[in-house]
């Protein structure tokens, strides 16, 4: 079924590269969502992901309380493209000029791929944007934000697992060390953790050194031996094939879109296995942009709902042991109640 509300599908007018933005509701609010800007073997594959993606963050948005709708932009780049500075700039502008054809309707922010200075110049064409440099006027990286909101996700689990919200001496294997990956793992190894890492970009592995972790394979490391997976680098890692090799207690982390498929969350409850949506998981950088651009809270009130990403999680799970539902039931029952709740009696 068609759920979207709105798909465009655009050759960029300067890059001749398909610009995808994804609408997938308004119903909380005009949209808001990343910018992704990677490779795919086909640019179809970027419309697929650009379709889930931005219903993710409808949900996302929906059990993070805020008042914004669900969206998303894909750059599809063919496998093995190299984008040079002119380029690079060309693609942001054929993306701005989409965003500002929608009217605000949807903004953007960065994901995979782009960070705060490429808001920065998509700022030169459209009002449609957020996480722009501080000196520009916006709310800057929200990645520190993301792994803030993750580390949160993850004291809930813990205290529910171990008794204790404490992450020294617990084994977690972090997947993928960019912008999240790295700052969740330097907070990580700050408290004591012990950790085991991997990144498909070799360079990354000094970041494991220097937290003096153990550096796995990107093809072995969700069968490591470890108390807590945390994926954050792409979607649909955890497939019926990896979930059968999990080691872990729980799987927890700001990657969007870990599940191949919705079922597969199943499979995790079967094996025992905690997972924490990802779209609960990873508010934290949405979650500042948003209170601090649009809602213009204090820093310290910005921290604070970042931080209450963890009451969150442990609502969830306690809404899943009463119900004998499993997190992933319980929050998608959770967003479906908040986006009803604004359809008004017509939508119940
Ligand atoms: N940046 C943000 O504030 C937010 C990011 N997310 C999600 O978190 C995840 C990471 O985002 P960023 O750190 O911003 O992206 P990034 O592009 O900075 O980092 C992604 C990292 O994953 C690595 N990687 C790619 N495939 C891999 C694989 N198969 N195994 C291991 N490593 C792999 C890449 O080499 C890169 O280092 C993404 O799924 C993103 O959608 C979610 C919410 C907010
Ligand atoms: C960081 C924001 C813009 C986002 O796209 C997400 O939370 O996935």
């Amino acid at each position: 079924m068609f759920e979207h509300e709105q798909v465009v599908i655009r050759s960029g007018r300067r890059s001749r590269l398909p610009v995808i933005v994804a609408v997938h509701s308004t119903a909380l609010g005009p949209a808001a969502g990343g910018l992704r800007l990677w490779h795919y073997p086909d640019w179809r594959d970027g419309v697929t992901d650009a379709l889930r993606l931005s219903a993710a963050m409808t949900a996302k948005f929906a059990v993070a309380g805020l008042p914004s709708g669900g969206g998303k932009t894909v750059v599809a780049l063919p496998e093995g493209t190299v984008l040079d500075p002119e380029r690079r700039r060309d693609v942001l502008q054929d993306v701005a000029d989409t965003i500002e054809s929608l009217g605000g309707t949807y903004s953007t922010g960065p994901d995979v791929g782009t960070g705060p200075e490429d808001m920065a110049l998509i700022g030169t064409i459209t009002s449609h944007v957020f996480c722009r440099p501080a000196h520009l006027g916006g709310s800057g990286d929200s990645s520190p934000h993301t792994a803030q909101g993750t580390l949160a996700a993850l004291r809930a689990v813990s205290r529910r697992l171990y008794g204790t919200a404490r992450l020294d001496g617990r084994r977690l294997a972090v997947v993928g060390l960019g912008r999240v990956g790295a700052g969740l793992a330097r907070l990580l190894a700050a408290e004591g953790a012990a950790l085991t890492v991997t990144d498909t970009d070799p360079d990354k592995r000094k970041i494991g050194d220097e937290l003096g972790a153990v550096w796995c394979s990107p093809d072995e490391i969700l069968a490591a031996d470890v108390d807590i997976v945390v994926p954050a680098a792409l979607g649909s890692c955890l497939t019926a094939h990896t979930v059968a090799q999990l080691r872990c207690r729980a799987v927890v982390g700001p990657a969007n879109n870990q599940l191949a498929t919705p079922d597969v969350a199943d499979l995790l409850h079967r094996r025992g296995i905690l997972w924490v949506p990802d779209y609960v998981a990873s508010a934290g950088g949405v979650v500042h942009a948003v209170s601090t651009e649009l809602h213009h809270l204090a820093p310290d009130e910005v921290r604070a709902r970042v931080d209450a990403i963890e009451h969150t999680v442990t609502g969830l799970l306690d809404t899943a042991e009463s119900r004998g539902r499993t997190p992933a039931q319980a929050a998608t029952e959770l967003a479906r109640r908040r986006l009803r709740a604004t359809a008004g009696p017509a939508g119940t």
